[in-house]
């Protein structure tokens, strides 16, 4: 079978709002596929039993048809769903890569970006793309709409991060429900600001540029009550030495960005120690921008 190994990933990065996509080094997804005369789908691993094996309803059955590529597929879950790691999208990008190559399609990685999104139309009602985007192509991407689609840009980084994700779950489809539709035009200066700040950090693999540029006023505040013990988590993490805080994709995960790799042990303490100081377990994945999907052979 051809496997493919594709990576979580963390959207928003607070000012980048349906923008703004890292690839995380860890977890990750295993999809494996073969050819079949019609699509089935195994799933195994980290919560499985929350994921729906009909392809109609599993994101690589998306894939899976905006390909015309049936397939036996095997999903190993190493990413927990509803856990704004961009675990419905990991296994997406995955089948996408995979099935491209099992029938030869021939689609650049460009190409795969708007077909993996397809499988995001299916579970949170909209085909955004900042997930699949960075767990295609790896590294920080920027995806914006046109009357054409979406077009991606993309540059390498290699910040060291910590994710922690509390055994809470947020679904994607309700934390949309809480963004507001209107934001004060000052809010909307400040978001712009640090948006910019941020890319231009990402740009130069800088984590204090990366970390101011990580907060807005319009969609983290709204998100993180969500997050039982999130404003506990972030100041613990900054105050370990963290130079940016934010929800990871639509929660429950946070994301903090450190200055240099050997930080990260003391700021995942400082994460854990602090939402199980408010009653929640946690786990801290210590890891870095990474690449994406990688291809291996049978
Ligand atoms: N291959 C898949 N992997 C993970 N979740 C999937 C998959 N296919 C469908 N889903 C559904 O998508 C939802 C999780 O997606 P989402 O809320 O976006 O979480 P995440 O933030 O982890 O991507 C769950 O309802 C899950 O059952
Ligand atoms: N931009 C989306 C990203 C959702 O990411 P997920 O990892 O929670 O699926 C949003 O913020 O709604």
């Amino acid at each position: 079978m051809l496997t493919v190994r594709a990576p979580a990933t963390s959207a928003n990065l607070g000012s980048g709002f349906d923008v703004f996509g890292i690839a995380l080094g860890a977890p990750a997804d295993i999809v494996r596929v073969e050819r079949a005369p019609e699509t089935t789908i195994t799933v195994t691993g980290t919560g499985s039993e929350f994921i729906p094996e009909d392809p109609a309803k599993n994101t690589v059955g998306a894939v899976a048809d905006a390909l015309d590529a049936p397939a036996r597929i095997e999903i190993d879950k190493g990413i927990r769903p509803s856990s704004g790691l961009g675990s419905s999208a990991a296994s997406a990008a995955g089948a996408a890569v995979a099935l491209n190559e099992l029938y030869d399609r021939g689609y650049s990685r460009d190409e795969l970006v708007p077909i993996a999104a397809e499988g995001e139309a299916l579970v949170s009602g909209e085909a955004h793309a900042d997930n699949v985007a960075p767990s295609l192509l790896g590294g920080f991407t920027i995806v914006s709409n046109d009357e054409h689609g979406s077009n991606v840009t993309q540059v390498d980084a290699s910040l060291p991060l910590v994710v922690c994700l509390p055994e809470t779950t947020v679904s994607t489809r309700d934390a949309r429900g809480v963004v507001p539709e209107r934001a004060p035009l000052a809010d909307i200066v400040d978001t712009v600001s640090h948006a910019a700040t941020l890319a231009v950090g990402m740009a130069r693999n800088d984590p204090e540029l990366v970390g101011q540029g990580m907060t807005d006023e319009i969609v983290t505040p709204e998100r993180s009550a969500l997050i039982d013990g999130y404003e506990a988590v972030r100041e613990a993490a900054l105050d370990a030495g963290a130079t940016g805080v934010t929800v990871s994709g639509a929660g429950p995960g946070v994301l903090a960005v450190c200055r240099h790799l050997d930080h990260r042990g003391r700021v995942a303490s400082a994460m854990l120690d602090a939402f199980d100081a408010a009653g929640i377990e946690s786990r801290a994945y210590q890891t870095r921008v990474g690449e994406g999907a990688q291809l291996y052979g049978e």
